[in-house]
Parts: structure tokens; sequence; C-alpha cells
């Protein structure tokens, strides 16, 4: 409804990992809620200062609307020079993601994979020497539930909070301040941080304990690497037998497997052009942590085991840096041999 929070309830015939979010969450928060645009329905205005550590093709855009939006921003990046611009428009800069955390009132981290967020949180001059009481720590890189878990076990000894919360979206709804967060953790860092949440994206989902975030993403993102590998395979058999591939993105938008994804970013596979918004070696991770989320409950997934074996294959020609729709160079690839 316009101009309100809507907010869903679980039922609770709904799994146990939505019943525990009423079992510890006795304010009856609820298990997901949906903003709209209106400003009075959206959390109490964040006070203070933000970190942000990783300024890559998610993080810029992410910094950038915090910075638009007025907050005292101060930001981090292994390699600094990605910093200039943000620094340029107004963002402070630390040398360290100690110095930032320690600088700030709240960090929020956007790296590339679980090695790379908990050496940034937990390693050398990492986030968490920085930290202490009242201060919070946000990592919304895509990683799996078990690191997830140990960046947080780390933020809280310092006695800071922590909330996990990944990203739905790519670079353009980054831009544009539309991205799904999938969060879970600490629901007072949840509610102190919702209004920043707000300015990078449409709506947010509180998921409970920690690592149920981290799940959500991954099952998202193994659902989309398997459909674009499908669309590739769709797309080069429809050209084999003499189709247009235009045509058939075309009719693939009219019908019922109609996907935003199909339409965005076909024209350009048609093309064998991916400029990158989703990095193929984030997608390939993605569906690797996916592949363990599911052996982790003897759950058989063999669609996306097939689709990570063929952005493996991607990868091994060189493509992990190009949009991950450049899996469709894989197929060519197979069908020379
Ligand atoms: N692109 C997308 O569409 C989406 C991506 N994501 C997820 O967001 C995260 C970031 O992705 P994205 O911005 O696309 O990727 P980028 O590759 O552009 O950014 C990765 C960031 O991680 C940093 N980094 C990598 N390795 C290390 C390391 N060892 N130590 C410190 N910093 C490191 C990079 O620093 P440096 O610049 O120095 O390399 C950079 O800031 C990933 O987890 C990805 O899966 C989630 C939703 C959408
Ligand atoms: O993790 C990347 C997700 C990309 C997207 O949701 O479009």
């Amino acid at each position: 409804m316009a101009g309100t929070t809507i907010c869903h309830r679980a039922p609770l015939s709904l799994s146990l990992l939505r019943r525990r979010s009423y079992v510890r969450h006795p304010s009856l928060l609820p298990v997901y809620s949906q903003l709209s645009t209106d400003t009075a329905s959206k959390g109490k205005e964040f006070e203070g200062r933000v970190g942000f550590l990783g300024i890559g093709i998610m993080g810029c855009p992410m910094a950038l609307n915090l910075i638009k939006a007025g907050y005292d921003v101060t930001i981090w990046n292994r390699t600094k020079s990605k910093c200039d611009n943000l620094i340029n428009l107004g963002a402070k800069y630390e040398p360290t993601p100690a110095q930032v955390a320690s600088s700030c009132d709240v960090t929020f981290a956007m790296i590339a994979d679980p090695a790379s967020a908990a050496a940034v949180a937990t390693g050398e001059n990492g986030a968490i020497q920085g930290l202490g009481s009242g201060k919070g720590y946000v990592d919304v890189s895509t990683v799996d539930g078990a690191t997830s878990k140990l960046i947080c076990e780390s933020v809280q000894k310092t006695r800071a909070s922590f909330l996990e919360a990944p990203v739905s979206g790519s670079k353009k709804p980054a831009e544009d301040g539309q991205l799904i967060f999938l969060t879970a953790g600490d629901v007072a860092l949840y509610e102190r941080v919702a209004s920043l949440l707000d300015i990078m994206g449409k709506s947010r989902f509180y998921l409970g304990d920690v690592g149920n975030g981290a799940a959500m993403k991954l099952v998202v993102n193994m659902i989309m690497g398997s459909m674009m590998a499908s669309f590739s395979e769709g797309l080069l058999l429809a050209e084999k037998v003499g189709l247009d591939p235009n045509v058939l993105v075309e009719v693939v938008s009219q019908g019922a497997i109609s996907a935003p994804m199909y339409s965005l970013k076909g024209p350009a596979m048609v093309k064998a052009t991916y400029p990158t918004a989703f990095p193929l070696k984030h997608q390939q991770k993605d569906l690797r942590l996916a592949l363990g989320l599911a052996e982790s409950v003897s759950q058989p997934i063999p669609i996306a085991a097939a689709a990570n074996e063929l952005y493996k294959v991607a990868k091994s020609q060189g493509l992990s840096d190009q949009d991950f729709s450049a899996v469709i160079e894989a197929l060519k690839a197979k069908l020379q041999n």
C-alpha cells in the first residue's frame, strides 16, 4: 500500500527458521518488511559517522548514496586509488579497516569473498581492532554462514554489535538505491541502521540468527546462476537451429519465464559482450558456497552443480572478471570441441 510500511508476519506453520525469529525476539519484529518510499515509514534517522570498507563495483555506489544523503562517510579500500572519486565527493579516508572502525559509529563492509571478508574484519589492522562497545559492524558481502558467524563472534568479543546484510541486486540497483537487504543478527543494530539501509536499498528482510542472511543470499544466487546457464543454452540452441536469438529474448520477455535479467543481459549476450555488473568469479563463488550449504543439509542440487561446472570452465577461459553472463562462452567452447 502506498505511503505505508508493509510488514508481513510469517504464519506459525512456516519453517523453524522463521519461528525462531519469534522466539528470539519477543518484540515480534516482523520476519520481513518491505518499505514504501514514504520517509515516515522508514527507520529512525541514523546519527553518527559511517564507515565503508570495500570500494568495488558494489561498495562504491552504496557508499556514494550515503554521501549524497549527507552522511559523514569514511572509506577504505585495499587498492586506494579506487577511493579517489568518493574522496573528491566528500568522503573521508583512513588507511586501514581498523582506523575506519575506530573513527566511525557503524562500519559497513562489501568485500569479495569469505577469505577476504574475514581478513578485512579480523586480520592484521582488521576492523575489529577499531571496534568496541556501542559500535556496529555490518557485513554486506556475500559469504557463507560459517564465515559470517566467525566474523560475528570476533566483533562481539570487542562488545560491538554485528549484522549480516548481504544484498540482492547488482550494480545498477546499487547506483539507484534499489538493493534488497537480507539481514540477520543483532536486532538493535538492524533498527539502528535501518535508515542507512533504506538509502541504499528498496527493501530489507530481517531473517533472525546470523547465517540466515547468508543462506538466503546463496539460495537466491544459486537460482540465478542456474537460470543464466540455462538461458545461455537456449540462446545458443536457438541460433544453431536457425532462429534469431534476439527474437528468443523478446519471446521469453513476454511469457511466464520472463525475468529482468534476461531482457537486460540477453541483447548483449547475443553480441558476445559482457560489460561487468556481477563478476563471473563471484557467481562461481556463490554456487560453490551454495553447494556447501546444500551438502550440509544433504539436499541434492544437481542443476546448480552442473551450472557450477560451467562457470568453472568459463573461469579457466580467463572470463573471471567479465560479467557472469559470459558463462555462455563456456558452452561455445564445448560445442567447438
Ligand atoms: N556485483 C554485483 O552485482 C554483486 C556483488 N555482490 C557481492 O558483493 C561483494 C563485492 O562484490 P563486487 O563489488 O561486485 O566486487 P569487486 O570485485 O568489484 O569488489 C571486491 C572488493 O573486495 C576487495 N577485496 C578483494 N580481496 C581483498 C582482500 N584480500 N583484502 C581486502 N580487500 C579485498 C576489493 O578490493 P580491491 O579493489 O583492492 O581489489 C574490492 O573492494 C562480493 O561478495 C559479491 O559476491 C552482491 C550483490 C551483487
Ligand atoms: O550477487 C549478485 C546478485 C546480482 C543480482 O541480484 O542481480
